[in-house]
């Protein structure tokens, strides 16, 4: 299996070489150069498997060659063990044909520590055999990045750097970030939002001096490992409800577009999905560009799940690349656009393709708080705001033939303030983080600007010594 750019101008890369190089040099986004095909017959036989064989399964297809089988398993099996719920992530009803599926028993209590306890033993396994460091670069609005740090803690071959917005995250958030006490760990407090934090990083990769002297990769979902390991549990719900013989949809509450796109690779692997609804807060760009076929910025304000207020959705790059049919060319045209003016258009067979696949719509923050009063009163569950927002766009969704997954991304602890404003309660965290308030932080605070932030990477990482 090789990966290719969505840009079309970089080399094809192998999986090892994919999973460090993050961002391609292009500025596209890596995708496998086909989609590994599971039969019906092979995903009936994945009923009643662990998460764990599953994610083998699913993921074996795309390192296949490069990482040993036995060496996969071993890595798949110490990244879950890492998690409080025996199934990984269960599902649990909520109503005739509904379902939550909890991804956030992981150490961070969020969907990212699915993926991101993988690949730091992906990363690792891959840099010792080849006697490498790497510095590590990602931007956060508040999960990735201390999912991120819990994963990367300590790891000799890499040191971690994350860029989150000042002031612009929960406060288990931000602590989660910022009382590592591990040396390799470094929280970025930037002036500046989400979507800020994540050009920079991009700009870092597309300043081929600095990315090359530091041996840089990436962790944001604009890693294509970040994807693959979030494609397993669409497998592992929809099969615990009868696929292939059963078609569900899927709600996602969706910010960088990475965790929906991994349900649409999913579906384009032979996973049998009859929907895949795109749930946005009041930063809504993708529901507007669904509505519109035009993808135009407008600012961002923030809300109560701030992990998704962004409005430079990466991954969307990833569906724009299949949507038209993979000529690279438009997706530079339209890439062009959003750097230059803002905004691009969607030509109409490519917006055709993507309406076929998708739907979408928002929540707002009147409508996220009275979602989470009324299933706390209704059924005593809590859910935290983005899973909110989702179990809101999926109950106004027309009455869906398939049985409805809506996906839960965070315990509903790290935003106590919100959740307590909109139903009263407010949700523990779990012991082993029960002291991360009392934790001391340490993070610096940088400016928006590239030349100071390389600056203060360069002096702090070991990766060029
Ligand atoms: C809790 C939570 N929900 C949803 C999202 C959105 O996911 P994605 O960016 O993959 O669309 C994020 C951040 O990415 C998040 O942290
Ligand atoms: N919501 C994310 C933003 C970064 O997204 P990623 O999936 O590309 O890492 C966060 O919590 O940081």
């Amino acid at each position: 299996m090789d990966y290719i750019s969505t840009r079309g101008e970089a080399p094809a890369l192998k999986f090892s070489d994919a999973l460090l190089a993050g961002l391609a040099r292009d500025g596209g986004l890596y995708v496998p150069r086909e989609w590994p095909q599971f039969s019906r017959k092979e995903i009936r036989a994945l009923r009643g498997l662990s998460y764990q064989e599953i994610a083998y399964r699913v993921i074996e297809p795309f390192t296949a060659g490069e990482i040993e089988p036995e060496a996969l398993r071993s890595m798949i099996n110490e990244a879950y063990a890492t998690f409080r719920h025996p199934a990984v992530a269960p599902l649990v009803q909520s109503g005739p044909n509904s379902f939550v599926l909890e991804l956030f028993h992981g150490p961070t209590l969020a969907f990212k520590d699915v993926a991101m306890q993988l690949i730091a033993r992906l990363m690792d396994h891959v840099l010792a055999k080849r006697g490498e460091r790497a510095t590590i670069v990602g931007a956060t609005s508040g999960d990735t990045g201390g999912a991120a740090i819990d994963a990367f803690a300590g790891r000799d071959r890499t040191d971690i750097f994350i860029l989150f917005p000042e002031g612009r995250v929960s406060p288990v958030q931000q602590r989660q970030m910022t009382t590592s006490t591990a040396s390799n760990v470094h929280a970025l407090a930037l002036k500046g939002n989400f979507d800020d934090c994540q050009d920079l990083v991009k700009a870092m990769f597309n300043h081929a001096g600095f990315r090359d002297q530091v041996r840089l990769s990436g962790v944001n979902s604009i890693n294509w490992a970040r994807i693959m390991a979030q494609i397993v549990y669409y497998f592992t719900s929809a099969v615990s409800l009868g696929a292939p013989d059963r078609k569900v949809s899927f709600t996602v509450p969706t910010g960088n577009f990475g965790d929906i796109f991994a349900g649409y690779c999913a579906k384009r692997m032979g996973l049998p999905v009859a929907r895949l609804v795109i749930a946005t807060n009041e930063n809504d760009i993708l529901a507007r560009t669904m509505r519109t076929g035009r993808y135009e910025m407008r600012g961002v304000s923030p809300t109560t799940s701030p992990s998704m207020d962004i409005q430079i959705s990466s991954n969307f790059e990833r569906l724009l690349f299949d949507a038209h049919d993979r000529d690279a060319e438009a997706v530079r045209r339209a890439m062009g656009g959003l750097k230059q003016s803002g905004a691009f258009d969607i030509a109409e067979p490519a917006l055709k393709t993507i309406r076929k696949e998708f739907r979408a719509g928002r929540a707002s923050e009147r409508q996220v708080k009275a979602m989470i009063r009324d299933v706390q009163a209704e059924t005593g569950y809590v859910l935290d705001p983005h899973t909110a927002v989702a179990v809101h766009v999926a109950a106004r969704m027309e009455k869906p033939t398939a049985a409805m997954i809506t996906l839960s991304t965070a315990h509903p602890a790290k935003f106590p303030e919100a959740v307590k404003n909109a139903c009263g309660i407010d949700p523990a965290l779990p012991s082993w983080l029960s002291d991360l308030m009392q934790r001391e932080e340490r993070f610096s605070v940088v400016p928006n600007d590239q030349d100071a932030v390389e600056s203060h990477i360069l002096s702090l990482t070991r990766a060029t010594r």
